[in-house]
């Protein structure tokens, strides 16, 4: 007898739209239960699988998109979920990285002929950080690629920005892909979005000269046991020198309080927040997204740093 088809939702976004928080709160409020989860990161060190909790299978995909350097890896992984003797997974659900096309993600199971009858393409949904999202969608032809491809747009962090950047964004976004439906979220909520300012929407062709420079490449900062405190001084300081540069930063660091989520997206840091459980693998490993260095140049830049001062 045939099985029907595993629905298949690729959820992306640029880096820090807030896609795990989006899918955290889906998670716990029963949208995807049972589904299996695909965490794909760009980074070798995973951090988004630690606020996932609630998936009914976790799967990882890490150190490279799943659109490209990891779509090998994707396609076995797919095959093994929907081929398992006894698997009835009925939903699965790909966060990709922030740096993945989630349209070449689709059409990569699209053409692998054992996915192609096991997998039916539910919705790309593309998650847009309203605080950061023109910036990004005016710099980054990757992220005007992401919204291309959505179903479903979804802008995020509305409680962070007013009503007029919200519909400066919309009105893009309309301009970048009139057929998706869209979205407000606020910490993965839905929210209401307000009204369209349609005087807006002849102006954005003119904001989209594409400025991009060289390919946004993860690096890891390892801590070695240093004090978090440490961290937190040299952080402050390339995110100074470097803004332009640095579109993600994340981590577990341990303090005396417990393990510290660090997150910064597009230079700004982020709320930290205390995560539960034990030390784990990974922890004291940052990942830090952006252009123009090298993992190795970021780490001798910190060890520099704690010897001038006095660490
Ligand atoms: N104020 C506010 N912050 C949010 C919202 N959604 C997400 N964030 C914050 O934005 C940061 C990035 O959120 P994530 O959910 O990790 O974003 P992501 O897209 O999964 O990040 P990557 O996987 O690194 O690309 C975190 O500090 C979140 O707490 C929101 O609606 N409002």
């Amino acid at each position: 007898m045939r099985r029907s088809r595993a629905r298949l939702t690729v959820l992306g976004g640029f880096l820090g739209a807030g896609k795990s928080t989006w899918l955290r709160h889906h998670l716990s409020s029963g949208v995807f239960d049972g589904a299996c989860v695909v965490v794909n990161e760009a980074a070798a060190t995973p951090i988004d699988d630690l606020l996932l909790s609630g998936a009914g299978r976790l799967e990882v995909v890490a150190g490279g998109c799943a659109c490209c350097a990891r779509k090998t890896e994707l396609l076995a992984l797919m095959r093994q979920v929907c081929g398992e003797p006894g698997s009835a997974v009925e939903r699965i659900v790909i966060e990709t990285s922030g740096l993945a096309d989630p349209q070449a993600i689709v059409q990569a199971i699209q053409d692998d002929p054992s996915l192609a009858g096991a997998i039916e393409i539910g919705e790309v949904v593309v998650l847009v950080d309203a605080r950061h999202g023109l910036d990004v969608l005016r710099r980054e032809a990757l992220a005007r690629r992401q919204v291309a491809s959505a179903d479903c747009l979804i802008l995020t962090k509305l409680d962070a920005v007013d009503v007029a950047t919200t519909q400066r964004l919309t009105a893009c976004l309309d301009w970048l892909n009139p057929m998706a439906s869209r979205f407000g979220a606020v910490l993965g909520a839905e929210t209401a979005l307000p009204p369209d300012d349609g005087a807006l929407a002849a102006q954005m062709p003119d904001c989209m000269a594409d400025q991009e420079g060289a390919p946004l490449r993860a690096a890891e900062v390892t801590l070695n046991g240093t004090d978090w405190s440490m961290f937190s001084l040299w952080l402050s300081a390339l995110l100074h020198a470097r803004r332009p540069d640095i579109a993600r930063v994340k981590g577990v660091i341990g303090t005396p309080a417990g393990r510290l989520l660090v997150q910064a997206v597009q230079g700004a840091v982020h709320a930290a927040a205390i995560l539960p459980g034990p030390p784990a693998t990974g922890d004291g490993t940052i990942v830090v997204i952006g252009r123009g260095f090298a993992g190795d140049e970021l780490q001798r830049s910190f060890e520099r740093f704690k010897t001038a001062c006095g660490a």
